[in-house]
């Protein structure tokens, strides 16, 4: 399982040294959540911090666009260093193209569901991304409770790979703990994103953590 430890729950006055401390410990991803006030009641980033915090870092950098017809933004965040860029199904009438212009500009392509949207959905766009993340709660915070349905879409995503021979990534975001984690590894993702269990970690460091998800 890839770890995505995601800034929205990082310190912002020391945010280049908690980016640094995740990926000495080994971070895969760096998850980083924008968020636009219109789809989501919060507000984030914008490319600036993306842009700033690319030259510190070797991690992939996981964009997860929170914001209405994101087609608008994606060549701004592929231009300021993401890597992988999440478009919501729910954003956008034009899915297809959304995913389509992430690839034409090389960056890998992810479509996100919301935990209300099923499956069936985003079926006929399996076959074109690279990443599917199964949101396991309601965009627009950290620190929320994990949604237990959602496994079954995450079940149901597996099979599908299986069935169709296809390899995208299969991503779970929010409410992700030491225990809710391994439920979503058994249902068959592969990348697990986590705010404030990893920045928000108490007494233990951000790198036990992170080794606590993995193992
Ligand atoms: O996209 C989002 C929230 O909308 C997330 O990426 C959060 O940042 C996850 O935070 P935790 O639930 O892990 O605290
Ligand atoms: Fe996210």
């Amino acid at each position: 399982m890839k770890i995505a430890p995601s800034i929205l729950s990082a310190d912002m006055l020391n945010l280049g040294a908690d980016v640094q401390k995740v990926e000495d410990a080994g971070a895969e991803y760096l998850h980083i959540d924008i968020m636009d006030g219109n789809f989501v009641p919060n507000l984030s980033f914008g490319a600036n911090v993306v842009k700033a915090l690319r030259p510190q870092s070797k991690m992939v950098f996981d964009v997860h666009l929170m914001v209405n017809n994101p087609e608008n933004w994606v060549e701004d965040f592929i231009k300021a260093g993401a890597d992988i860029v999440g478009v919501h199904y729910e954003a956008t009438p034009h899915i297809h193209r959304a995913l389509d212009l992430i690839k034409k500009n090389n960056a890998k392509a992810e479509v996100v569901i919301n935990p209300g949207t099923p499956v069936s959905a985003i079926e006929s766009v399996l076959s074109i991304v690279d990443q599917v993340l199964v949101m396991t709660v309601d965009p627009g915070f950290g620190g929320q409770k994990f949604i237990p349905e959602t496994l079954e879409k995450i079940r149901q995503l597996h099979q599908i790979k299986e069935e169709r021979n296809l390899n995208f990534d299969i991503e779970v975001d929010g409410g992700i703990n030491e225990e809710t984690v391994k439920l979503c590894r058994e249902a068959g993702a592969t990348v697990a994103v986590a705010g404030s269990y990893v920045f928000n970690s108490g007494n233990e460091t951000h790198a036990e953590r992170i080794n606590k998800l993995r193992n």
